[in-house]
């Protein structure tokens, strides 16, 4: 194992503290699979120059270096991961369990993918394999079925690490994703951070079986104050969980549930928001004043019960209840665009969703003008990157990475 390390600290309770190691996937062949035909299905916009989106994020890659972040490929740990013939074979048992496999196909393509190396099974895992990929072991299914359906579909949305792993505090929760084409990714990033050296005894929480969270929905506003978005992807039976984890783990105090949009603009909250200081967000204004949070604490459990009750406020703006759970006097906002236009056009191409690399410094898509001299005049640092290829999945900085390692901000 080249890349990485054995067993260092894995810690996050902000969104701004020093970020000291990341997990990144450069987007791969995953993202030649995408058509015109099926990528509304695998959630793109349009067909990515692959080239270019590879060139794209080794620009993200390298401005995070440059800031001595610690870049962690998730297609190296996986393959790292799948050196492990548990680890291979259990990657390989849920990658096929699709029932739509059928049992010869199933027994056929997992001969064959235990005969692969670890780089290559990793490959076949997020690049998906097509029925036409397929030599020998031809039966019913693979002859009913047409030449270009996919027996494992690829996974373009790796390239959003964000999603299917959250850190907070040392304790990793492994995201359940909503959409079919997503589901996916969360087994292998579970299995990357059960097996791994890097992650041997990491503490866990929810899991990809679980109701519906997903970490884009998650902010840490601050420590033990976590706002976790409820809309298109995350349910409100999944903010219940995990608002009930973290309290168990005594990882957070207060939870915000903040009711989002169920549209694709808006599909997690940090398409809306981020933060860029310890009181400072980034913020969409044409939601600003309608954004509203319930705020979630928990209660000692009922005598002779073991089960934390939840409190649950009335709902209120959210910018007050953020600034109250933090212990702030206000959580300033500052607006993407100056006009609802451009204000939805910068939205739209993810000015709201920039990666904190500390407090006052933030990556962005070098695209978005308006919200980029908004931020500068705040007195934000932003560190610009190309994002137009990028950006067809509809991710920013943020999505694209899963802080694994900051450094603590003093707690309130
Ligand atoms: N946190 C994020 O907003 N992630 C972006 C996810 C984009 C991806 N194409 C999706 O629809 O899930």
């Amino acid at each position: 194992m080249t890349s990485t390390h054995e067993n260092p600290t894995h810690y996050a309770d902000s969104e701004v503290g020093r970020l000291r190691t990341v997990m990144l996937h450069r987007p791969g062949d995953e993202l030649k699979r995408l058509t015109p035909r099926n990528n509304d299905r695998l959630l793109f916009d349009g067909l990515p120059w692959v080239a270019r989106a590879q060139e794209e994020h080794d620009a993200f890659a390298e401005a995070l270096r440059a800031r001595d972040v610690e870049v962690l490929y998730l297609t190296e740990l996986l393959a790292e991961t799948l050196e492990s013939e548990s680890a291979r074979n259990h990657a390989i048992t849920t990658g096929l369990s699709g029932l739509h496999l059928g049992d010869t196909l199933r027994t056929y393509l997992s001969r064959a993918l235990r005969d692969a190396t670890p780089s290559e099974l990793a490959g076949h895992l997020t690049a998906g394999i097509r029925n036409d990929e397929v030599r020998g072991g031809h039966g019913l299914v693979t002859s009913l079925l047409a030449s270009d359906d996919f027996l494992v579909d690829p996974l373009p949305n790796l390239l959003f690490t964000r999603d299917s792993s959250v850190w907070v505090r040392n304790r990793v929760a492994i995201t359940s994703l909503a959409m079919p084409a997503r589901r996916r990714e969360t087994q292998l990033t579970e299995l990357i951070y059960t097996e791994h050296p890097r992650f041997a005894g990491s503490l866990r929480i929810h899991g990809w079986h679980a109701e519906h969270v997903e970490g884009g929905d998650v902010l840490l506003l601050a420590p033990g104050v976590i706002a976790i978005g409820v809309g298109e992807r995350t349910t409100p039976a999944g903010v219940e969980s995990l608002a009930r984890q973290v309290f168990h783990a005594d990882l957070a105090h207060t939870v915000l549930a903040v009711p989002i949009a169920q549209e694709r603009a808006t599909m997690h909250l940090d398409t809306i928001c981020t933060l860029v200081d310890v009181d400072k967000i980034v913020m969409y204004p044409n939601v600003a004043h309608t954004l509203q949070a319930y705020t979630v604490t928990a209660a000692d459990p009922a005598a002779g019960e073991d089960e934390l009750v939840l409190r649950v406020g009335e709902p209120r703006p959210f910018l007050e209840a953020a600034a109250d759970a933090m212990g702030i006097d206000q959580l300033h906002q500052i607006d993407t665009g100056l006009d609802p236009v451009t204000a939805e056009r910068e939205q739209w191409d993810d000015g709201n969703n920039t990666l904190a690399l500390a407090p006052r410094v933030a990556v962005a898509y070098e695209r978005n003008d308006e919200t980029n001299a908004r931020l500068e005049d705040a007195g934000i640092e932003v560190v610009r990157i190309a994002g137009s290829e990028l950006g067809s999945g509809r991710g920013g900085p943020r999505c694209m990475s899963c802080p694994v390692t900051r450094d603590p901000l003093p707690t309130a």
